[in-house]
């Protein structure tokens, strides 16, 4: 009883920590349709600035052992956080995010950055172009 209690009171913070971020990050980031991920699209004013971004990024999740798969276009950076051994989105992923979320603002990243319009271009086949 006292196990699943403490269970219950995770997956509550966990949840409130998603919604937070989904709604207060202005379109940045998403629950993946499947519900497995969080994802964000995250718009930088140039390239070294995007770079900069992920060489943080990459900094961190070496240290947490917890990796990103991940996407660059010039100044654009797509971001999925998931956890290959469960099911759901996990209390690392929401971390990541978390601190992606810090760094991007830190860095100046632009507020609103409507997902589904940017995404299309960067993700686009190059064939297609
Ligand atoms: C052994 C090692 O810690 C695991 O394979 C880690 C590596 N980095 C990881 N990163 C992410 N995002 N999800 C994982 O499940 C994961 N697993």
């Amino acid at each position: 009883m006292f196990v699943e209690g403490v269970k219950l009171a995770l997956s509550e913070d966990l949840q409130r920590q998603i919604d937070r971020l989904v709604t207060t990050t202005a379109g940045r980031w998403r629950v993946s349709e499947n519900r497995k991920a969080l994802e964000a699209l995250i718009c930088f004013k140039t390239f070294k600035k995007a770079w900069e971004f992920m060489n943080l990024v990459a900094d961190k999740a070496s240290k947490e052992k917890h990796h990103p798969e991940w996407c660059n276009v010039y100044n654009k950076v797509f971001i999925r956080w998931t956890t290959h051994s469960s099911s759901a989105i996990s209390g690392k992923d929401v971390q990541m995010a978390i601190f992606c979320d810090e760094q991007a603002n830190a860095l100046g990243a632009l507020q609103e950055t409507p997902f589904e319009s940017s995404l299309g271009s960067l993700l686009r086949p190059i064939t297609e172009a």
